[in-house]
């Protein structure tokens, strides 16, 4: 039986709210009309909230396997359709790492068992992540590996990476980078800055990430490949991405909402929750990076959703682990504190959501239309509520945002034609 979206607003291009009834026959979408006759459709009504491409999050740790007691496949993909997510890629820092055909064939059937939304698999750059040995690009992107990374580390090697650009290159497929320079990361916690003066912490210095960046753009130039740089938090970062793409340099990159949002100023005392890699940098680097969203230079938005157990985050700031989870407070922080303040518009918040990513990536996915496949998340934008760990579907309640009262939270979230998630938090 076909599925009927109906009492939906649609956004229009131009901003404007259309009330618009949506027709789905198994996983494709195939009448967007005013007024459709519910006929014998199987009718779901959507009550009057606006109906908007499903997000896709490109930066999200899963944990499985090997990590499980800190998220699952299925929690970490019930997390994102809870936040409206429909399309996610699953970082490689598992044990195992998806760095052998046999490994990817593995994860590849456990998402297609376990999954609740869209799983794109990364491969690794390096055998285990270690950096030591190129993995076979060619046999994993032949079994289907996203784009290839290592991230959690970042690759040491200007050879290694020039190697890795090239055989990436040759399959058509993304170097993703997590640039750190391990000689510099100084044993930090924080960002090297004024909260780490002040708290006297170990600091990571703004150049452990740009000076990566800077060597790998020229990698990129002198390779042809697309690299791509994740979750960057730096002013110098920002400025060296704008004059490689200003030189025709094949770079993208991607920020995450709490680089955006948060700045050390905002570090209320030493708390883990708090802590993630990279950390958060100084308020004129937050500037810089909001206007790198606005000016292009920066792509689009990925959560780096990365969970872990209240355990692991209860140690000392210098023993717990790096991370926080994003992927259910995403799209109300962001809606609340750029679209709300008139920072940029309800379309560009959700372009960078959606269409962004995937036409970098050239995903077939992140619009509504004719044709498409049925990924739809629909947002009540008058609810406000408060960030509330205990209620999320992810493991991890790492979060910084506790308490945080946002504004346009999702309701219901279709893939591929079938509801994922409806509010009032049942899993389908
Ligand atoms: N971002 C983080 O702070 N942590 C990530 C690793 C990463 O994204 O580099 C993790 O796997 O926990
Ligand atoms: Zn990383
Ligand atoms: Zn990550």
């Amino acid at each position: 039986m076909a599925k009927l979206l109906k009492n939906g607003k649609l956004l229009e291009k131009d901003g404007s709210l259309q009330n618009k009834d949506i027709l789905i026959e198994q996983d494709v979408i195939i009448k967007i009309e005013s007024e459709i006759p519910e006929a014998n459709h199987e009718v779901i009504n959507v009550g009057g909230n606006i109906i908007l491409p499903g997000f896709v999050d490109l930066h999200v740790h899963l944990r499985e396997p090997g990590g499980e007691y800190k998220e699952t496949i299925t929690t970490g993909t019930n997390a994102a359709a809870r936040g409206g997510f429909t399309t996610i890629a699953a970082m490689p820092n598992t044990r195992p790492v998806p760095d052998s055909k046999e490994q990817l064939q593995w994860l590849n059937q456990r998402i297609e068992e376990t999954a609740a939304v869209r799983v794109l698999p990364y491969a690794s750059i390096t055998v285990r992540e270690l950096g030591k040995e190129l993995t076979n690009f060619e046999e994993l992107a032949g079994e289907g590996a996203f784009a290839f990374t290592d991230d959690g580390v970042g690759i040491q090697d200007a050879s290694m990476m020039l190697h890795a650009m090239k055989e990436a290159a040759k399959v058509g497929k993304a170097i993703v980078a997590h640039c750190e320079e391990n000689t510099l990361i100084n044993k930090g916690s924080v960002h090297e800055g004024d909260f780490s003066e002040r708290f006297g912490l170990k600091g990571i210095p703004s150049v452990c990430e740009s000076v990566h960046i800077a060597r790998d753009v020229l990698l990129a130039e002198a390779t042809g490949v697309h690299y791509h740089v994740c979750h960057i938090s730096t002013k110098e970062s920002v400025r060296v991405v704008r004059d490689a793409k200003r030189a025709g340099i094949r770079v993208t990159a991607e920020v995450s909402p709490h680089h955006l949002l948060l700045s050390d100023e905002d570090i209320p005392g030493i708390d883990p929750n708090f802590k993630m890699n990279p950390p958060l940098r100084g308020i004129e680097d937050k500037k810089a990076l909001i206007e790198g969203l606005l000016d292009g230079t920066i792509d689009f938005i990925a959560t780096d959703h990365a969970p872990h157990s209240e355990e692991e985050k209860s140690e000392s700031i210098e023993l717990a682990p790096f991370g926080i989870v994003g992927l259910e407070t995403a799209f109300p922080l962001l809606y609340t504190h750029f679209v709300e303040k008139g920072i940029i518009s309800l379309n560009e918040l959700v372009a960078l959501l959606t269409s962004k990513p995937c036409e970098v990536f050239e995903l077939p996915y992140g619009t509504i239309q004719v044709g498409k496949k049925a990924d739809i998340t629909a947002v009540n934008l008058d609810d406000v509520e408060k960030i509330d760990p205990t209620t999320f579907l992810s493991k991890g309640k790492n979060t910084p945002f506790v308490n945080w009262e946002c504004k346009g939270w999702p309701v219901l979230t279709m893939v591929n034609g079938e509801v994922v998630w409806k509010k009032g938090g049942e899993v389908q």
